[in-house]
């Protein structure tokens, strides 16, 4: 193509094409969930300043938010079982959230203790996976969820809130988009300030992606709402330009798409970061992340972990050496 020869340090905002699509949103959010959710399903430990380094690396992006670490139990999931070192050890940037997941209080306050700003609950749509991932009822994590939302208020500490299978669920297959749309408003009420609709498997489809959202719309303003697709079935693309079409602002994604939840098996990971930046840019939405630096960390990961990216688009700008 005649764009072949770009250099790599060409202003790429050049690369936007012409039309702001009309009714998108003008700018979306990017949820950097890579050195959680992307790497707590490695089998191999990877060690602390590898962790801590991609962090700082993904800081350097422009990415506005990037999940640190898991406040888990390290039985359950033993590639977190460094998260306070890993807390403690990155360097913040000013104006970039680095929330963490917390099933707990006791993980909210050990979370606080090594230095964590933000915090993120992780409920389910779900009785079967609610049970297989945090060992509790979905009305015993709201429980849970409350007494983490009360001491993190009176610490000015937001949270975040997850609903995992919000389109299907590993165990249970359906999800009713009734019961989405009830446990998110629960985590609204409670003072979760955004609630990250999880396809937990990525089987979810631009269909039921639709549905979904139309009944989470009714409880929950448009400007609260998150969407975090997996791309099991190569649908994350889709689902996501569906939901943005619908004005949901923003968006989860993992570099180099790596990822995949240990209590979701055969589930891969995370829509890479790159390809939603490179479909963002293409529709002239402003991410203010940095697509060839975001390369650059995912390419940096994958050497470290010795795996191919799952980016469609680091590995066709690393094939032809060229951004289109
Ligand atoms: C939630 C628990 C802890 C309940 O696990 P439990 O066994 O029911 O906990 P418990 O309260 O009965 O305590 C048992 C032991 O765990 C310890 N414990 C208790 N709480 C903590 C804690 N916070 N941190 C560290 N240790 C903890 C506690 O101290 C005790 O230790 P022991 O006395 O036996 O030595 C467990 O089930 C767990 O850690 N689950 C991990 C779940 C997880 O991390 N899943 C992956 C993330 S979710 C996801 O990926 C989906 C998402 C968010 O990306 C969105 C999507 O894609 O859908």
């Amino acid at each position: 193509s005649c764009f072949s020869f770009l250099p790599l340090q060409l202003p790429y905002s050049f690369l936007f094409q012409e039309s702001q699509a009309s009714g998108l949103p003008e700018y979306i959010k990017i949820v950097e969930v890579g050195p959680r959710d992307g790497l707590q399903n490695e089998k191999v430990i990877v060690p602390t300043d590898i962790k801590i380094e991609l962090i700082n690396r993904l800081s350097k992006t422009g990415l506005p938010a990037i999940e640190v670490t898991s406040f888990v139990s390290s039985k359950w999931v033993p590639q977190m079982a460094d998260h306070k070192e890993v807390m403690r050890g990155i360097e913040r940037h000013p104006g970039v959230q680095y929330p963490v997941l917390t099933p707990n209080l006791q993980g909210f306050h050990s979370a606080i203790a090594a230095g964590a700003t933000e915090v993120s609950v992780f409920g389910a749509a779900s009785e079967s996976f609610s049970k297989m991932n945090i060992n509790c009822s979905i009305e015993e994590s709201i429980e849970k969820f409350e007494e983490i939302a009360k001491s993190a208020r009176n610490m000015d500490i937001p949270v975040r809130g997850y609903v995992s299978c919000a389109l299907g669920c590993p165990y249970e297959g359906n999800i009713i988009p009734a019961k989405v749309a009830e446990v998110s408003k629960r985590l609204y009420s409670m003072g979760c300030y955004e609630i990250s609709l999880g396809d937990t498997v990525g089987v979810g489809t631009p269909g039921s992606m639709k549905r979904m959202l139309e009944a989470v719309m009714k409880e929950i303003p448009l400007s609260a709402l998150a969407v975090h697709c997996h791309d099991t079935y190569g649908q994350a693309l889709a689902n996501i330009l569906t939901a943005i079409q619908m004005g949901v602002a923003v968006v989860d994604s993992s570099v180099a798409g790596l990822g995949g939840c240990p209590y979701a098996k055969g589930a891969t990971g995370n829509v890479a970061t790159e390809d939603v930046i490179y479909m963002l840019n293409g529709l002239g939405i402003n991410t203010g992340v940095n697509l060839y630096t975001v390369m650059e960390t995912g390419n940096f990961i994958c050497t470290a972990l010795n795996k191919k990216t799952n980016s469609k688009v680091a590995q066709a700008s690393f094939n032809t050496g060229t951004i289109h």
